[in-house]
């Protein structure tokens, strides 16, 4: 089979190529897409008569936001506004923590992140954001005038900054560079903005704008020869269980960072150059799962959802699923800390787990999982009269051989100058985009999108001055 362009994957930055080709009057491609449904990391699960976003949720940012413009245009922006406010905050022994002194002292929590890209400008470019992040602790604890327990305020504190582990991706904050942190741009607007019918409609419009034959389900990509005038790309094809090959002038890659670092010397043939191979095993990417919590009943209408503030000071052990399930880890459970709900469900809580623990947690059974959250729920919300957690519906973005965890960060020891050597050019032959290759935009929906687009221009562009003259 030969197409000019072979595309591989059917994620948001393979599908924004896709439309630019299309819109440009240009259908000598195919997509070629591992997995038997397109959007990768954008997953919309129907759900309760609604749906719960396995992946990507929220548009962060409505203005100059290209997939945000797309929603709009598809009447597919949720606009609804939630007003429950009510949160439960305790200590893993069931100590219910007062609202108000919490969310006084995550506010400073919040200013310290705001300020942060100043701490970065003054410092030398090899410091951790968790360094920093223990500086301002410091700061904070040396000056802190309050009527609550110091144990309590770092375990705020530490909640806190666990959040800005999800939003990174990374294990543990001393592993996330400085470097590129001033860099990330921030669109405007809002930016948490949700999606009214699932993030899927959009990946589900841009696929319906391309010719359905050009989009290829079940084709796993195995190889990739660009050691002669064309590119051979072997796939396995797992609706017809059988090896086939697709021969073009061009290959557009976006699988994830996770993908390559993984497997980019099997991809390959010849091996990709030393400096773009060293950028894949220096920069970050790490794990973040989300973990929904359906209960047996609907909650009070002003439910908000429930933080545990684990407190140093209190020894705490998991008792009856720890027996139940024989669990010898005695610390991934401290993953689980906020439980939140979520757009369109009344008897939902979604709670993120990120690095080390989430991928421990990812081996675990569905119904362990579940006895562990139950448990933890019960003794640290004793007085709060939840509902009867029943069932857990989780991703695993880890274990996903074709995404092998969940997006890209600048890791210490790493620079935006790796992410931009990722998104190089190779031999007019083979181009890369995808969330790690846009550092303005890293880990974002919009960053995937916009690298698609950009890539397909510049191949187009391309291809126009090799084979038109
Ligand atoms: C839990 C989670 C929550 C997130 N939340 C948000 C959010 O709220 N907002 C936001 O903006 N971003 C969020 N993101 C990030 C966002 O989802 C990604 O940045 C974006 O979807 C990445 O798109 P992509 O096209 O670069 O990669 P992908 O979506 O990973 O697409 C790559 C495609 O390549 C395919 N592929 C891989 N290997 C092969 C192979 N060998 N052969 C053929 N095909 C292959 C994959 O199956 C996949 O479909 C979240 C991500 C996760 C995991």
């Amino acid at each position: 089979m030969s197409n000019k362009v072979i595309v591989i994957g059917a994620g948001i930055a393979g599908l924004a190529a896709a439309n630019y080709f299309v819109q440009n009057g240009y259908n000598d491609f195919v997509v070629l897409e591992a997995s038997n449904y397109i959007g990768g990391r954008i997953k919309t699960m129907p759900f309760q008569k609604s749906f719960i976003e396995i992946g990507a949720q929220w548009m962060h940012g409505t203005e100059n936001n290209p997939v945000y413009d797309i929603a709009a245009s598809i009447d597919a922006v949720d606009d609804s506004t939630d007003k429950a406010d009510n949160m439960y905050y305790s200590t893993q022994d069931g100590q219910k923590l007062d609202e108000k002194i919490v969310e006084a002292i995550q506010k400073e929590t919040a200013d310290i992140m705001e300020n942060l890209g100043e701490r970065v400008d003054e410092s030398d470019s090899t410091q951790s954001i968790g360094s920093l992040l223990d500086e301002s602790y410091r700061d904070i604890e040396a000056n802190h005038e309050s009527e609550i327990d110091a144990s309590i305020i770092k375990g705020i504190f530490r909640a806190a900054f666990n959040n800005e582990r999800f939003e990174s991706s990374c294990d543990d904050l001393h592993e996330l560079s400085s470097n590129g942190w001033n860099n990330f741009e921030t669109l405007g607007g809002n930016l948490f903005c949700n999606n009214k019918y699932g993030y899927s409609k959009i990946t589900d419009y841009l696929a319906s704008q391309v010719p359905e034959e050009l989009i290829k389900l079940n084709q796993v990509v195995e190889k990739i020869d660009w050691s002669g005038d064309e590119v051979v790309v072997s796939v396995y094809d797992n609706s017809e269980q059988k090896r086939k090959s697709f021969t073009g002038k061009v290959v557009l890659c976006t699988v994830s960072l996770g993908v390559l670092k993984r497997s980019h010397t099997q991809l390959f043939k010849p091996k990709l150059p030393q400096n773009k191979i060293q950028s894949i095993d220096r920069l970050g990417f790490g794990t973040v799962n989300k973990i929904f919590v359906i209960f047996e009943k609907n909650f009070e209408p002003d439910f908000q959802g429930v933080q545990i503030i684990w407190n140093d000071d209190l020894g705490f052990e998991l008792q009856r699923s720890k027996k139940k399930w024989n669990l010898d880890n005695t610390e991934f459970y401290k993953a689980f800390d906020n439980f939140d709900k979520i757009p369109n469900h009344k008897n939902i809580l979604l709670g993120f787990t990120a690095g080390k623990n989430a991928e421990y947690i990812e081996k675990l059974d569905d119904e362990c999982v579940l006895d562990v959250i139950s448990e933890l729920l019960e003794r640290s919300f004793p007085y709060a009269n939840l509902p009867k957690p029943v069932k857990v519906i989780r991703s695993r973005w880890n274990s996903n051989a074709f995404t092998r965890g969940a997006y890209s960060y600048i890791k210490v020891g790493s620079s935006i100058e790796d992410m931009n050597n990722l998104a190089e050019t190779i031999d007019n032959k083979l181009f890369f985009a995808g969330e790690a290759t846009i550092y303005q935009y890293l880990g974002t929906v919009h960053g995937a999108y916009s690298s698609g687009f950009s890539k397909a221009e510049e191949i187009l562009a391309s291809l126009r001055n090799t084979y038109e003259d």
